[in-house]
């Protein structure tokens, strides 16, 4: 079956063509409402969006083969994460490539706040040639208050400092090194609110933020601020600002985005002193072909070759990497599916190691695969994309441990489960680039490769138990494809790994328990 990919906003034509090109097929429908949108989700496993398509969980209930959704642009508040992950559908978006194009749309509303552009504009094509109406205000050494300072706010704290006004910024995730770097003076909001001659906001909306312009804080801004929001809607209440306007507090806004969108209506529209368009930061040719490229691109490079860049739900695996580290992530999901499945839910904390020429790999991809095995031999709906997030909500303590030196194996993976009884340890390596194989399970030498049906049998080591299993297994109708001994002591305890063909049913479990010196007999399947 191809892949396919659908385009569900309007989007550059450069993503489609990326996706043929590189033998993907796609299907562009912009502006499907949420039903038809269902309807049709099931076929695709790539979606490419932008803000137009919301992606709720009950949309990702319908998308059966959904693996990523991209979003050409920023923010993903259009998109339920959790629900995605749970799911195991990986999100990405393209952080950096409309940057710059939101940055230039912020000051150019500070510009047409400061000289009242729209209303001079209108004012004169209405022939009134309104003159000593339209009296502005320089931005040079004036205070520009950033709330947000991260990759567009700092485009803009940069173009401001250009235009030789002051920048302060409120926000708490801003290092002083950052901010002496991008030249801005760090300050609490309740300093910026006081001091800022023009507020531009540049966070993204969270529970945090939302309203952090709220009636409250807009009466504690300087009189006569001018207030400019290319972020999101929601961060400012929008009837404070409306009586904020019309009482003079606040003399100008202007709006890219609105709490509601389409923002059809609103209060503030025909308000002396508000500006707004609709949602148009990232609405550049440049930052559309940017974000277009990326999208695709970053999509492409996940259903094709696994690669992951600029998810939000899943650690970055680059292009170069994937291919090395895919074979590792299949060993170490079968360590976890092993462990799990011998030791159950009682796993207190998990250690990944890495050794020789896994410790050169990006572990967090292995340590996933680990806990999602792990995890996934005793509950449901445990993916890749949320074994690592549902193992913190669990309490299960994670740690991962790369060895630069070789052991006995050129390449391993150790998995090591604490319970509340002790230790126990599994490992695995790959014979040549990509053929994995156990060679430890619970500290006795075994090699093995774990695949399909398998019964993992713990006995004493007695001469007549390897025949006595091949009679009960043969006498039930069950083949042996392959047969993995171990033991830790000549007639100690000893471990047997057999492939079968099919799975035994509990009762033939319970015969093979009954064979003399049998003490443990645990179905497996991989
Ligand atoms: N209007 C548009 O078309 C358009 C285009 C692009 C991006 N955006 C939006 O712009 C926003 C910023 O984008 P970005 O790329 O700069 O994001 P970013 O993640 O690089 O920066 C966001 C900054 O907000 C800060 N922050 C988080 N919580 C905060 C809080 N409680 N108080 C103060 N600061 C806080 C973070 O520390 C970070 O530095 C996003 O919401 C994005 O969706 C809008
Ligand atoms: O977060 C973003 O990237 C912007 O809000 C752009 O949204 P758009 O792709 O719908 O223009």
């Amino acid at each position: 079956m191809s892949i396919k990919v659908l385009i569900s906003d309007k989007m550059d034509p450069r993503a489609a063509e990326i996706f043929r090109e590189r033998g993907i097929e796609v299907d562009e429908r912009p502006g499907r409402s949420p039903d038809a949108l269902k309807a049709i989700i099931g076929d695709y496993h790539g979606l490419a969006i932008r803000s137009s398509t919301t992606v709720t969980a009950d949309l990702l209930e319908a998308a059966d083969n959904l693996k990523v959704v991209g979003r050409a642009g920023i923010g993903v508040d259009n998109i339920d994460i959790p629900a995605a992950s749970a799911r195991g559908v990986v999100v990405m978006n393209t952080p950096f490539g409309n940057s710059i194009t939101t940055a230039e749309h912020a000051i150019a509303l500070m510009f047409a706040l400061a000289r009242q552009l729209p209303e001079a504009d209108a004012s004169t094509q209405a022939g009134k040639w309104e003159k000593s109406k339209f009296m502005g205000v320089e931005l040079t050494g004036k205070t520009l208050g950033l709330i947000g300072a991260g990759n567009i706010g700092s485009i803009v704290a940069a173009r401001a400092l250009g235009l030789k006004m002051k920048v302060v910024a409120f926000d708490p995730f801003l290092s002083p090194e950052r901010a002496l770097e991008i030249g801005v003076e760090k300050v609490d909001l309740d300093t910026l609110l006081a001091r800022a001659d023009f507020i531009t906001l540049h966070t993204p909306l969270t529970d945090e933020t939302r309203g952090i312009l709220s009636r409250d804080a807009l009466a504690r801004t300087k009189k006569g601020v001018r207030i400019i929001n290319c972020a999101r809607g929601g961060l400012i209440d929008e009837a404070a600002l409306k009586d904020a306007l019309d009482s003079g507090q606040v003399a100008g806004a202007a709006l890219d985005v609105f709490e509601t969108e389409p923002a059809k209506e609103s209060p503030l529209f025909g308000t002396p002193g508000f500006i707004s368009t609709p949602h148009l930061g990232a609405s550049t040719r440049e930052a559309q072909v940017n974000v277009a490229i990326q999208v695709a691109e970053q999509l492409s490079d996940y259903l094709l070759n696994g690669a992951v860049s600029n998810a939000l739900n899943m650690p970055s695996l680059t292009a170069e990497e994937a291919p090395r580290v895919r074979p590792y992530m299949g060993l170490a999901e079968n360590l976890g599916k092993l462990v799990g499945q011998v030791i159950g839910d009682r796993v207190k904390a998990i250690a990944v190691e890495v050794e020789g020429d896994a410790a050169e790999l990006n572990i967090k991809p292995i340590t996933g695969a680990v806990l999602a095995g792990l995890m996934g031999s005793y509950s449901d709906s445990v993916n890749m994309v949320n074994a690592p997030v549902l193992a913190k909500d669990r309490g299960l303590d994670v740690k991962e441990v790369r060895h630069s030196h070789e052991g006995d194996y050129h390449t391993l993976v150790r998995v090591t489960a604490t319970t509340d009884e002790g230790k126990r340890r599994v490992a695995g390596t790959l014979f040549g680039a990509d053929n994995p194989r156990l060679v430890h399970i619970f500290d006795v030498g075994i090699e093995a490769e774990l695949s399909g049906p398998m019964l993992y049998i713990v006995n004493q080591d007695t001469p007549g138990f390897i025949g006595a299993l091949g009679t009960t297994l043969g006498e039930n109708d069950i083949n042996i494809a392959t047969f993995n001994l171990g033991r830790r002591t000549v007639g100690g305890e000893a471990v047997a790994l057999v492939a079968v063909d099919s799975q035994p049913s509990k009762d033939v479990v319970k015969k093979l328990c009954a064979i003399e010196g049998v003490r443990r007999v645990v179905p497996l399947r991989f």
